[in-house]
Parts: C-alpha cells; sequence; structure tokens
C-alpha cells in the first residue's frame, strides 16, 4: 500500500531584487522586481507502508519545502499529493490525525509548561482514550526514558531532552506516517543512538512509515534502507542506499600520505583511477577494481615516492553524497 504518492510536484516562490541607488529604492517602493525561483521542481515519489526513507540534498535543494507540502502546510504550485489517502492541503483536519510531524529547528511543545501536560493537551486536539494514550505512551516514555522530565516546564530542558519529549509529542497518537525534518541535529551520540534505536522499535512494532530528512548521513545509514537525493528541486537519485554506494563510487579509496609535498604529475595514470589533493602532502586515490590492481597501485606509488602512511578507507555515505554534489555525478 502506497502511503505517499506524489506526482509531478512542483513549488515556486518568488524573490523580490532591489534596484541600485535612492532612485532604485523609491521605484521599489512602487513596484519590485522579482524572479520566480522554483524550490521544488516536477518530483514525482511512492512511499510504501512501513518504509523508512532519508530525503536528503544539500542546503536549500528543497528538503522542507517538500515535507511542508506533504504535511498540508504549503499549496503547491502544481502537480499532486496524496498522502494516507488523503490531500494533506483540502482535508487538513481529518488529515494531521494521521500523521505525526517534528522539525527539528521548531517546537511543538507549550513553553512554560510540564512536558506532561503538552502531551494531554495533544491527547484532546487528537481525541486518544485513556485507554490508547495509557498504553502506548507508557512505552514511548519508558523507551525515549523521558519519564523525570514530564513535570519540567520544556524550557528547563537541555535541547537533547527536548528532542526526545518533541518525538514523544508527536506520537501521541501513534499515526502511521511520521516526518521528521533534522530531528537528531545538535544532539550528542549517545541521545542521537537513542532515538535512532527508538524509530527502528516503533517501524517494526507499529509499520510506522518514516520519511526522514538529515544532514547527518549516519542517521540514514543506520535507519533507511532507501534513500531519495535532491538537487536544486529536482530528485537526482531514489533507491537503495547500498546501491548507491556501489553506484556511485565503485572500487575503494587509498590515502597516500607523502614525506613531502609530490605533484599529480608524479602519481601513476591508470584507467579507472582518479586522484584528489586533501592536503600538500596527502593525495587520496579513487580506484575501480578488485584487490590486485589496489595492490598494483600501491606498490607502483610507493616505489615512485617516499611514503609515511597508507590507508584504504570505506567509502562513507558522506563522501559518497559529497562527490555526487561536487562533480555532478548523473545517477538517474
Ligand atoms: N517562504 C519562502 N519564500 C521564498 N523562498 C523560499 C521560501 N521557503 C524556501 N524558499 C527557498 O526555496 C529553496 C528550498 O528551500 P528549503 O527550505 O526547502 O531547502 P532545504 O533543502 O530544506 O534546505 P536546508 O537543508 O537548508 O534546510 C531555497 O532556495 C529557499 O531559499
Amino acid at each position: 500500500m502506497n502511503v505517499i504518492e506524489v506526482q509531478n510536484l512542483r513549488k515556486e516562490f518568488n524573490s523580490y531584487t532591489s534596484r541600485p541607488g535612492l532612485a532604485g529604492a523609491f521605484r521599489d517602493l512602487f513596484s519590485r522586481n522579482y524572479k520566480v525561483h522554483a524550490a521544488v521542481d516536477n518530483i514525482s515519489l511512492t512511499v510504501k507502508q512501513g518504509e523508512m526513507v532519508g530525503y536528503i540534498g544539500e542546503n536549500g535543494a528543497g528538503k522542507s519545502t517538500t515535507i511542508k507540502m506533504l504535511t498540508g502546510i504549503l499549496t503547491p504550485t502544481s502537480g499532486s499529493i496524496t498522502v494516507n489517502g488523503m490531500n494533506p492541503h483540502k482535508q487538513r483536519e481529518e488529515f494531521v490525525r494521521t500523521i505525526g510531524v517534528v522539525f527539528g529547528q521548531r517546537s511543538q511543545l507549550w513553553w512554560d509548561i510540564a512536558v506532561q501536560e503538552s502531551f494531554r493537551l495533544l491527547k484532546k486536539v487528537y481525541r486518544v482514550s485513556d485507554e490508547d494514550y495509557n498504553h502506548h505512551m507508557g512505552h514511548v516514555i519508558e523507551t525515549l526514558e523521558i519519564g523525570p522530565l514530564l513535570d519540567k516546564p520544556v524550557r528547563k530542558l537541555s535541547l537533547g531532552q527536548r528532542m526526545r519529549c518533541e518525538l514523544a509529542a508527536a506520537l501521541v497518537h501513534n499515526p502511521p506516517l511520521l516526518f521528521l525534518d533534522e530531528p537528531t541535529i545538535g544532539l550528542d551520540v549517545l541521545v542521537k543512538l537513542k532515538i535512532r534505536k527508538f524509530l527502528q522499535e516503533i517501524n517494526e512494532q507499529y509499520k510506522t512509515t518514516i520519511l526522514l530528512t538529515t544532514h547527518d548521513l549516519t542517521d540514514i545509514e543506520a535507519l533507511c534502507e532507501r534513500v531519495v537525493l535532491l538537487d536544486e528541486g529536482k530528485i537526482i537519485y531514489d533507491g537503495k542506499l547500498n546501491q548507491l554506494q556501489e553506484h556511485a563510487v565503485d572500487g575503494k579509496q587509498i590515502e597516500f600520505e607523502f614525506l613531502s609535498e609530490v605533484p599529480r604529475s608524479s602519481l601513476p595514470r591508470v584507467e579507472n583511477l582518479q586522484w584528489e589533493q586533501k592536503d600538500a602532502t596527502t593525495w587520496l586515490g579513487y580506484i575501480n577494481g578488485d584487490e590486485q590492481m589496489v595492490s598494483r597501485l600501491i606498490s607502483d606509488v610507493v616505489q615512485r615516492n617516499p611514503i609515511k602512511n597508507v590507508r584504504i578507507n570505506e567509502i562513507s555515505t558522506e563522501e559518497i553524497v559529497r562527490k555526487i554534489y561536487e562533480e555532478g555525478m548523473a545517477l538517474t
């Protein structure tokens, strides 16, 4: 069953430009120059029940704008959206009962009242029965270890404590679909691990569908089999994370640290080998080939230049995504 169905979705914003000088400022008072900019540019996407999808892209790629349209906060310029069988914007009241949203940068808890009062208010808003609330939230509170925080006002919580409470608040009505926009921003490793474990648990237990945007690609590696990569409002990859890794950078990264500076010209030229300088004395070789090729390359380099250190690195998702954006690697 498809939980999210999006077709040719587009969102345009007008960005205004100022004319130069005083005369220009005066003219701006009466008529402004503006350009139309597509923050989301004809994207199509479906997400099935129970999937955990990583939605990633550079700053300004259009991730938040997509989530805002999927949650009914923004209306699309064109295209169609069906989420949980509804039009998020038109069937707003009914729709919000079926989703949970966490925006890492914004709070949905009331600042001055105790956390549990916020939970109670949300319980009323979503008309959750006492029985359902006690059963479900008991488990959420225990797993996220927020029991001791419940009677504290939100303003007295640390960021990590608040984020765990935010997540719990988004789940008061146990929604089948969760949108998480940067849910682990600024959190320490232990809290991140706790949140990831919790998300895995609810996904297994309730088949909760999760759409996650984050700049922390280790979150994506830990949680998402599928990733959607966005660039300037367009989807440039939609598929399995491990295929992205194979697809984007076949092979290995070998890091050569030399005793002194080494020019590009004294490094071997081989087919399927790319060089990238890391700093004055360190070069990274990306090689697409088997172990034999790797060992031949290492011995070749070592014979030509005095070496301080050699490392064969697994290429992280972060590295892959950086290369995709920097080099404009075509993926689709
Ligand atoms: N209300 C708005 N008015 C005008 N332009 C906007 C508005 N909201 C977003 N934009 C523009 O749309 C583009 C996409 O923004 P969006 O916030 O969706 O990016 P993002 O991928 O979530 O980025 P980040 O990782 O920085 O949060 C940006 O160029 C942004 O400046």
